[in-house]
């Protein structure tokens, strides 16, 4: 890390990386009152910011408040930024936010807005962006709940989950991003929040191959609960707080992405459901399912920790393994009997 200091006054805000959902929370961050620099891999995204406020690769038909501007230049993006925000896809995390470590202000509080968790390493981003960048865990800070981004860039109301072990951190990206349409709470359970967040991505993969193979609410209601009852399996052994779970970052989360045909890994899984090939459906989808490679690390995890994931497995099977979706549900449903309670 530089020695710069961040100067504590300043509204400026670096959002890495101009997908959907970065570019958007630069939205929301600027309709806050934030300054906020977008640094993004494509001149022609910084081009088009300047000309005409627009991102129409990742955000169609949405114009960008004035308080957004965008630069491929990785200095200028940070230079000044008391929160530093990262949205890059997360199995490109690592290799890319490491040039930002010389470049983040000492002082600087972090923010991941990712869901997924890395392969080859099981880490949460948090726990990349920890080594990767050399940010203290009080100084990181984790944004997620059910957030949609093309409903949010349309200001549709929403709340959100600002996780930190730093309290002061939570309070100040939570004050940095809170606007008339979008209501962060804070809370302490990294852990458990992240969790949620890259583990319903692979609950919506597998509603949506359920929806593309013509079953319905009964069974999307099935794996949706059932989901959220092996993610908290996990999530318990690995010391998060059980109140997550039926929060925002969890049953909020889990409910938007399961349900929303904007969701890009219910999209996906449905495509896959249909028929198509997961390579043709990566593509048909378009933009970021990180549940379709999250499954495999959180799966790992959990059979590093003993712990049960039934849909997480199934998914593996499904998507890495060449198991048909018919022969999926058949060993999912014939599962030996227990008692619901049991977990
Ligand atoms: N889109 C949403 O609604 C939403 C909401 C909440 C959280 N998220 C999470 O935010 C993260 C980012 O998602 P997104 O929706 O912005 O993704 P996206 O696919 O819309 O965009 C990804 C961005 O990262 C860049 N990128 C892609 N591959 C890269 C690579 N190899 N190296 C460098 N840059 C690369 C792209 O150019 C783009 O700017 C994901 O973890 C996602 O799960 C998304
Ligand atoms: O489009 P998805 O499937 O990445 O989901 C987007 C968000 O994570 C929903 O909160």
């Amino acid at each position: 890390m530089t020695a710069g200091v961040v100067d504590r006054t300043s509204r400026h805000v670096a959002v890495l990386g101009s997908g959907s959902w970065g570019t958007t929370f630069a939205a929301v961050l600027a309709d806050a009152g934030c300054e906020v620099r977008v640094w993004t891999r494509r001149p022609e995204i910084a081009t088009e910011v300047a000309a005409h406020r627009t991102n129409e690769r990742y955000l169609p038909g949405v114009r960008l408040p004035d308080g957004v501007s965008a630069t491929t230049d990785a200095a200028e993006a940070v230079s000044g930024a008391r929160l530093v925000v990262a949205a890059i896809p997360s199995q490109s995390a690592r290799d890319t936010l490491a040039p930002f470590r010389a470049l983040v202000a000492d002082d600087a509080v972090v923010v991941s807005l990712m869901k997924g968790v890395e392969l080859g390493t099981d880490r949460r981003m948090s726990q990349v962006l920890e080594e990767v960048l050399g940010v203290p865990p009080e100084r990181l800070v984790v944004v997620s709940g059910p957030n949609l981004a093309g409903e949010i860039a349309a200001r549709q109301p929403t709340a959100t989950v600002v996780s930190s072990v730093g309290a002061g951190a939570a309070s100040e990206v939570a004050a940095a991003c809170s606007t008339p349409y979008f209501r962060p709470y804070t809370n302490a359970d990294v852990v458990g929040v992240e969790l949620c967040g890259a583990a319903k991505n692979v609950i919506a993969l597998v509603v949506g191959v359920a929806q593309g193979r013509g079953y319905g609410f009964n069974t999307m209601a099935t794996v949706i609960t059932r989901g959220l009852v092996e993610i908290t399996r996990l999530g318990l052994v690995l010391g998060a707080h059980v109140e997550t779970f039926s929060g925002l970052a969890g049953m909020g989360d889990l409910m938007a992405t399961c349900a929303s045909p904007q969701s890009r890994n219910h999209r996906l899984g449905r495509h896959v459901g249909e028929g198509m090939s997961l390579d043709d459906a990566v593509v048909a989808t378009g933009g970021t399912a990180e549940g379709v490679k999250s499954c495999r690390s959180i799966l790992e995890l959990a059979e590093r920790h003993g712990v049960e994931m039934p849909i997480t497995q199934a998914a593996v099977a499904m998507f890495h393994e060449g198991r048909s979706v018919d022969e999926i549900t058949r060993a999912l449903i014939g599962r030996p009997q227990k008692p619901e309670t049991s977990g």
